[in-house]
């Protein structure tokens, strides 16, 4: 297999690969984060690409670069990460009581080849009250956080139920990108 660079800051990411017994390299991309797409699946598509870009640029050999990047998305909204702890709580109001969208992109580039897909989970939250949001916040959890909560931490007490991939939520879809890889290695070598 190729070597891989996961262009992620993301310890999250970095756990999730570890666990699945993937050998991989971290140069997290510097680019910002600028979304111009309003379709959340879009958005997180575009974010992956530009930051697996971004280090496929100054990387070099044979390798594929993997970037991924994760939002929320409530009726119309994308929540990305809280800018401040009112943010967060202004989040997680939100998202109490009712029904969100978490939203992975990834982007895998090796040389000239390109694949990008996103996937979509279903997160069910209890209903949090003022007090609940308030302690959470004062962990300091939620502020690295797309849509200001863990579902991996301190978050799984707010959470009733999800739909789709457990993974996609804590930032990489993983299963289904070694599905990719798979299909992307079998290509590789009919040619
Ligand atoms: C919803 C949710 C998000 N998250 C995290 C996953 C992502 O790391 C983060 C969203 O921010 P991202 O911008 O996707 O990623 P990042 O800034 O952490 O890392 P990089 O840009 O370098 O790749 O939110 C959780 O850890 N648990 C959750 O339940």
């Amino acid at each position: 297999m190729k070597t891989l660079i996961l262009a992620s800051a993301s310890p999250r990411r970095r756990e999730i690969l570890k666990q699945v017994g993937i050998d991989f390299t971290v140069i997290p991309s510097t680019k910002e984060e600028v979304i111009t797409k309003q379709e959340p699946k879009d958005a997180v598509m575009e974010l992956a690409l530009q930051k697996a870009e971004d280090v496929a640029g100054r990387a070099d050999g044979d390798c594929m670069v993997i970037g991924a990047d994760t939002v929320v998305a409530m009726e119309g909204s994308i929540l990305g990460k809280p800018e401040d702890k009112d943010d967060a709580a202004r989040m997680l109001r939100m998202l109490s009581g009712s029904r969100h969208q978490v939203y992975t992109g990834v982007a895998c580039i090796c040389g000239e080849k390109k694949h990008v897909f996103y996937e979509e989970t279903s997160v069910f939250f209890y209903p949090v009250s003022e007090d609940e949001i308030r302690c959470y916040i004062e962990t300091g959890e939620p502020m690295d956080k797309a849509g200001a909560y863990g579902i991996q931490g301190r978050a799984a007490r707010f959470i009733r139920g999800i739909e789709g991939d457990y993974y996609n939520v804590v930032g990489f879809p993983v299963a289904r990108f070694l599905q990719v890889l798979k299909k992307w290695d079998e290509q590789s070598s009919r040619i």
